[in-house]
């Protein structure tokens, strides 16, 4: 027998990148404290319904941008929105272009990852109860559609399909790789969808992001390299832009739907591999909040 769920009402999840730490226009707000097994999330998450729709938003680097992307805890961010009933996610990330013809203001549907993080724990599966999930298409083409008819609508400058390479940072990158990563044709370069964009995955929430050029990075070579002050300038330039996509898709991702067609909401049907009888009591208890529809 399937034990495909069917998402008779979505809950809509926000993170929030740089410069977009609250959204307006919720009705019956409130800011709740969610604890997880992986300790706490970047904040408090922001509770209400938007044209009847319910929605959580969370700031991914916390109220003031106090997280570093390497220390984003993203495996409570995900779980904290898992156990509020998230169906879907749309990340807002602010991002350097690594194309000509994506000038900072443009918004990037994104589709593709190149994950070179290296300090970030990626996953809620290990040694205990093992699982491998598909990532193939790491982003939810479902809800990117939705994004792009948007954004477009709005008349901003968006397009669909792109790479997103994820550093580590910090520090912004080198010249070198600024070209190596052109090389490998990504198209934007920023430092926090991954693991966010596979632990979503992980926990069957449906996850795209929306990426706002802010600067060329450093390859440019009529433009400065990327700084701090010049990514906040045309975030703020941008930031109505971005509060009015992130307004407008809210009631067009409520609307009652089946199960999701790119699959996201079923990704662990066929995933866990760990016997039942080996896998480790405390971890399966963990993972019941991510995972208990196939544990
Ligand atoms: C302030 S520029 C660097 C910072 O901005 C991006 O964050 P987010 O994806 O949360 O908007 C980038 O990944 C860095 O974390
Ligand atoms: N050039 C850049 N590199 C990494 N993260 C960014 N976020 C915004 N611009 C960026």
């Amino acid at each position: 027998m399937s034990n495909k769920q069917t998402h008779a009402q979505p809950v809509i999840g926000i993170i929030g990148g740089s410069g977009l730490y609250d959204i307006s226009g919720l009705t019956d707000q409130q800011w709740v404290k969610v604890e997880t097994p992986w300790g706490d999330p970047s904040d408090e998450l922001l509770m209400g319904k938007l044209e009847g729709v319910s929605c959580v938003f969370l700031p991914r680097h916390g109220r003031g941008h106090v997280i570093s992307p390497t220390e984003v805890n993203y495996k409570a961010n995900i779980a904290a929105m898992k156990k509020l009933g998230v169906t879907d996610i749309v990340s807002v990330s602010a991002v350097g272009s690594l194309k000509e013809k994506l000038a900072p203001g443009t918004f990037v549907v994104v589709d593709q990852v190149i994950d070179r993080t290296r300090l970030r724990d990626k996953s809620f599966f290990g040694t205990g109860c093992v699982a491998h999930v598909s990532l193939a298409d790491p982003f939810c083409d479902r809800i990117g559609q939705i994004l792009f008819d948007n954004a477009k609508e709005l008349g901003l400058s968006v397009v669909k399909g792109g790479t997103y390479l994820v550093m580590e940072g910090p520090q912004f990158s080198t010249r070198a790789e600024s070209n190596l990563y052109r090389s490998w044709g990504a198209s934007v370069i920023g430092m926090t969808n991954m693991p966010e964009a596979a632990l979503a995955r992980e926990a069957e929430i449906c996850y795209a992001t929306v990426a706002m050029v802010t600067d060329y990075d450093c390859w440019h070579e009529d433009h400065d390299a990327v700084s701090v002050e010049a990514v906040i300038k045309t975030l703020t330039a941008n930031a109505s832009n971005a509060r009015s996509l992130v307004e407008k898709i809210i009631p067009s991702l409520g609307k009652q739907r089946p199960d999701c067609s790119a699959g996201c909401d079923h990704a662990l049907e066929y995933a866990l591999m760990t016997a039942p009888q080996k896998r480790d009591p405390k971890l399966v208890e963990d993972l019941k909040t991510i995972a208990g529809r196939v544990l």
